[in-house]
């Protein structure tokens, strides 16, 4: 393979016809003795290159060149690779492990986020992704598949990764992800809590709780009025009236969380992260709600890997925590508490930028936690467009100020796009400090599905083969965005 690679940089192939080779030489791999495999990035993308006589290289669909196979980054040499290379198919991590999800929305960050997390107290779910973002992309949970264990085979990187089908709200979706081996499944419960009750009347709320079954009521007020919740650094106060708010607002969503337990996860004959979201509610959960969900999840037989409630305050999509940071740490150290008690992590949903309170939840969990990013590993790609490619970012700016509210359909957030700098008023070497403010991150944050989408009159990609070309030619710019972006998020996190 040596003198593979000698022959690939000093461009010796001539039928291979690439102007520019570059070898990922943590990539290179020796299988089963007798092949050895190398990724490189040619003018056509980048390529799986293989070299022998086993077992792989039969396998592997490509065009002969030199000697060797030259193969496609395909779905099929995908799961060829994870068929002799373990590595490089994804797993599930327990309790156990500080995990981090790093949404990746291009299929192009992972890399970076490998360079970026290698050798820390701490794993990566790559491949992770909600069906809203696929919706908002056009891509599907094998290409998000495909893309992680590339990047993972890429970088040499053996010390595992998860896949999380996330925010799942639908059956047909949950079948979806774990028939293509997703490792961590995040069950979406917002449809099935009712967020109306809050804003009842206390009489309104009781004659609404009164209308439940006896026996529902009874072991209700049995378990959580009439024993007290010992959970140590947990304060925990049961009062009737918010026992009866709580039962109204989640009881329908803990039957579902049991239902789909027993229906796709004690059936399956592997390990799978489940994790329950109850984050993505207009009503925040309170320490005593995240205490009744966990015990009734306990009594039933409902074992999770982690669960993400909705906490105090606000946590935006790609920035900073937003409320009162001394109540938010007193109802942390509740909830770290009872997941601690309950044997899961505690999971921070829109992780990205909340650095007001990473070191609060490394203290709190005792570096025990799943936290998700997505969003600002997107907007670290817009900030290289920024940098290099300034007529591409006023475009997409611009074009993402006329679509704003279309986007706000997805994503909650409270940007005033008024307060954003004129781009006319901005110098094209002042384009990447938009990324270090709040409104234009959000503003570039929740339209990055109608960007990726948008087209042309005649049906060509608008911004996104410009974006990803420009993002190609700037792979190790891209890179260390993430390291410094991303590296700032784990240090804060104690990891
Ligand atoms: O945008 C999405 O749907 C996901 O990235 C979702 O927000 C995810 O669960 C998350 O919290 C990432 O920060």
């Amino acid at each position: 393979m040596k003198q593979l690679i000698e022959a690939l940089q000093s461009g010796q192939l001539q039928d291979f016809a690439s102007s520019e080779i570059k070898v990922y030489e943590s990539s290179l791999t020796q299988v089963e003795g007798s092949t050895l495999l190398l990724l490189v990035r040619t003018d056509a993308g980048k390529k799986l290159i293989a070299v022998g006589d086993g077992e792989i290289y039969n396998q592997l669909n490509g065009d002969n060149v030199f000697g060797a196979k030259v193969c496609p980054l395909t779905h099929e040499n995908r799961l060829t690779l994870n068929k002799f290379l373990p590595y490089t198919a994804p797993q599930a991590f327990g309790t156990q492990v500080a995990t981090m999800g790093l949404g990746d929305r291009l299929g192009i960050a992972s890399p970076g986020h490998i360079q970026t997390i290698r050798g820390r107290d701490i794993r990566p779910v790559l491949a992770q992704q909600s069906i809203r973002e696929l919706t908002l992309t056009g891509r599907t949970y094998e290409d998000v598949l495909d893309a992680a264990a590339y990047a993972v085979f890429q970088e040499g990187y053996k010390d595992g990764y998860g896949a999380d089908g996330d925010h799942l709200k639908k059956e047909e979706d949950i079948e979806y992800a774990l028939r293509l081996g997703f490792t961590m499944l995040t069950l979406d419960c917002s449809e099935q809590i009712d967020n109306t009750i809050e804003g009842l009347s206390e009489a309104e709320v009781a004659a609404k709780y009164e209308q439940l079954p006896a026996e529902l009521r009874s072991r209700y007020e049995e378990r959580y009025l009439q024993t007290a919740a010992n959970v140590p650094g947990a304060s925990l106060t049961f009062t009737r009236q918010s026992l009866m708010k709580d039962v109204l607002i989640y009881d329908k969503a803990i039957d579902f969380m049991e239902a789909i337990f027993r229906r796709y996860i004690t059936t399956l004959d592997r390990a799978v992260d489940f994790e329950i979201s109850i984050d993505e509610t207009a009503t925040p959960t309170s320490p005593e709600a995240h205490y009744m969900v966990a015990n009734e999840l306990r009594q039933r037989g409902v074992t999770i890997f982690s669960m993400a409630p909705r906490f105090c305050g606000e946590f935006q999509k790609g920035i900073d925590y937003i409320g009162d940071i001394v109540q938010f740490e007193k109802e942390l150290a509740s909830h770290a508490a009872i997941a601690v008690h309950f044997e899961y992590k505690l999971s921070i949903h829109s992780g990205s930028d909340k650095f007001s309170v990473f070191p609060l939840i490394g203290k709190y969990t005792n570096g025990l936690f799943h936290l998700k990013t997505a969003g600002t590993n997107w907007l670290e790609a817009v900030r290289v467009v920024a940098k290099v490619n300034p007529s591409l970012y006023r475009r997409m700016h611009q074009f993402a100020l006329e679509h704003f509210e279309e986007a706000t359909a997805y994503y909650h957030v409270t940007t005033d796009i008024n307060a954003i700098v004129p781009l006319a008023s901005v110098s094209d070497e002042e384009l990447p400090a938009y990324m270090d403010e709040n409104n234009a991150r959000q503003l570039l944050h929740i339209t990055y599905g109608l960007l990726l989408q948008a087209k042309n009159a005649d049906g060509s990609k608008q911004f996104a083969d410009e974006f990803f070309q420009t993002l190609a030619e700037q792979e190790d710019t891209f890179a260390a965005g993430l390291g410094a972006h991303i590296g700032r998020h784990l240090e804060l996190l104690g990891k």
